[in-house]
């Protein structure tokens, strides 16, 4: 790497044994930003594999006493247990080969795009080896260097990784080669509810009580672990293919900064305490505005969405304000979403962003409702629980002052991921992609850019803004449990076989650095 070696980076860094941690040194404090960079990303790098390195021993151990206690348990012969001792090894083996494995952007092939995003696209992709069927984000590294995002796609990836919920999309795979950053998510068939909204206009209060008690959950889950969302929008929730909602698009948020707020509020000294009416000229409310400007917004809220700009229609005033923020910021877009769901448009849209954005600050008197359509008092209530100031905002005392909110007396909340969803997509198979957006495919074939060999190393030899972006999650049992490496164990018909009991011992999700991962022999 250029101007870059092991030993320098290693030279930079001091163990503190205390606290088990790496400390820069002060050979560091008086570097150039771009040492300290790579320092920063060394001492990440030699966490990341330590931690994953210990972590892999301990759960290798676990498996091994987990099985013991199992065979222990079933009663069968010395010879039977070790038998199933030996074929629990040669699992391990096979499971640490398959992680060695690098898995690259060669290992799937490309289908049909089905979403563009700030810095890239998300398509559809069939992985070659078992033509499983997944959603392959790809970012473009320039682009987020440029804009400064490298911090967010570490975090989108490590929340992915961290995170395992039903109510956020699950990672499979991230990996990068020279130009692009890839992710490798379930695909989740159902479409956007950015999507549904443009088809339905509105819905009805059971169905929109439905997807905002599930957003809730989906919330509270990176809440939980300490991530704020920021910019929870309508095409950040996907539904599957039984109509359950999950989050994705964690931490892209858009440079908003640059955009908008900076300009609005430095250069007409905006400080958000000044009223705001539509005698000022400012324009009307959403609902107010002409059939065809609404369409208009419509459509372009589309293109926006897949613009670099993107929309700032669900954002909190305390982000746009740059005050400090906190996760409360996720449940005022959860209000504006709401707003959306029930009346059809979100509370605070405009023609023009700049105008979102000073309606937004100004909230007070730019949150009105109109007399078509009718809501209930309780879905307007907790509307204005969730769009006010953070003090007296909902969820600001944790997610249960929510639920208890009268709009979700219906709700079980405990079970409401295993009851049917108020909307079923129609999904006619693992390739079906009706529920999304057709795009032209601009791109055409994927490049031919090598990602495997020697090449390899020396086209992402300058990556050291994206070192410990690579994380695989594994399921080797899955993909050899029908091979003839399982022995099956002859016995009465109540003793286990093999199978059942390796089958019930997982080996999976396991981070690798990248410097683990060899080429194919
Ligand atoms: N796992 C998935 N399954 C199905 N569709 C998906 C999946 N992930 C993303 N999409 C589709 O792709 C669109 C864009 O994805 P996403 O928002 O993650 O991209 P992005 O580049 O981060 O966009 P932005 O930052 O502008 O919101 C989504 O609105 C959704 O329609």
């Amino acid at each position: 790497m250029e101007g870059y070696d092991g030993t320098v980076r290693l030279g930079a860094l001091h163990m503190n044994h205390d606290r088990n941690e790496f400390d820069s040194g002060p050979d560091v404090s008086v570097s150039s930003p771009v040492t300290r960079q790579k320092a920063a990303a060394a001492k990440q790098f030699i966490e990341n594999h330590y931690k994953n390195y210990l972590q892999g021993l301990q759960d290798r151990k676990e498996r091994r006493r987990e099985l013991q206690r199992q065979a222990q348990e079933a009663q069968i012969s010395t010879e039977e247990q070790e038998e199933m001792m030996r074929n629990l090894e040669r699992r391990e083996t096979e499971f640490m080969r398959v992680q060695r494995r690098k898995v690259g952007i060669d290992d799937f092939e490309q289908l049909t795009v089905i979403g563009k995003g700030a810095f890239g696209e998300v398509r559809l992709c069939r992985a070659k080896s078992t033509g499983e069927i997944y959603a392959m984000k790809k970012l473009k590294k320039s682009e987020m260097l440029s804009r400064g995002q490298v911090e967010h796609v570490r975090s989108e990836r490590n929340l992915l990784a961290e995170v395992d919920s039903r109510c956020i999309v699950k990672l499979h795979y991230s990996f990068q080669d020279s130009d692009f950053l890839y992710l490798i998510m379930e695909y989740l068939p159902g479409g956007d509810i950015m999507t549904l909204l443009m088809r339905e206009d509105i819905l009805s209060e059971d169905v929109a009580r439905f997807y905002i008690a599930e957003s809730i959950l989906a919330i509270h889950s990176i809440h939980q672990h300490n991530y704020v969302h920021r910019d929870i929008k309508p095409d950040n929730l996907i539904l599957d293919k039984k109509g359950h909602l999950k989050l994705s698009d964690f931490g892209l948020c858009k440079p908003l900064d640059d955009k908008y707020s900076t300009i609005l509020l430095e250069s007409e000294e905006f400080t958000g305490n000044e009223s705001i009416s539509e005698a000022d000229g400012y324009s009307a409310s959403p609902w107010s505005m002409p059939k065809e400007k609404l369409l208009h917004w419509k459509r372009n809220r589309r293109a926006l969405a897949y613009s670099t700009v993107g929309t700032l229609d669900y954002m909190a005033p305390e982000v746009l304000l740059k005050k400090g923020y906190g996760m409360e910021c996720d449940w005022w877009s959860l209000g504006a979403i709401m707003y959306e769901m029930l009346i059809g448009y979100p509370p605070f849209c405009s023609d023009d962003p700049r105008m979102t954005c000073r309606k937004i600050i100004n909230w007070k008197t730019c949150l009105k409702f109109p007399g078509e359509p009718k809501i209930s008092a309780e879905a307007k209530d907790l509307i204005c629980h969730l769009l006010c100031d953070v003090e007296t905002r909902l969820g600001t005392r944790g997610v249960e002052e929510i639920k208890a909110h009268p709009w979700f007396k219906s709700i079980q909340w405990d079970t409401l991921y295993e009851m049917e969803a108020a909307y079923k997509p129609t999904v006619t198979g693992d390739l079906d992609t009706q529920n999304f957006e057709k795009f032209p495919d601009l791109e055409g074939p994927p490049s031919a850019t090598a990602t495997v060999g020697p090449w390899r190393k020396m086209l992402t030899s300058k990556d050291t803004n994206f070192i410990g972006f690579t994380f695989k999650k594994s399921d080797v049992l899955k993909s050899i449990g029908n091979s003839d490496t399982d022995v099956k164990l002859h016995g009465s018909s109540q003793t286990p076989s093999v199978i059942s009991l390796l089958g019930r011992i997982n080996l999976q999700d396991t981070a690798i650095p990248e410097s683990e991962q060899k080429p194919d022999a």
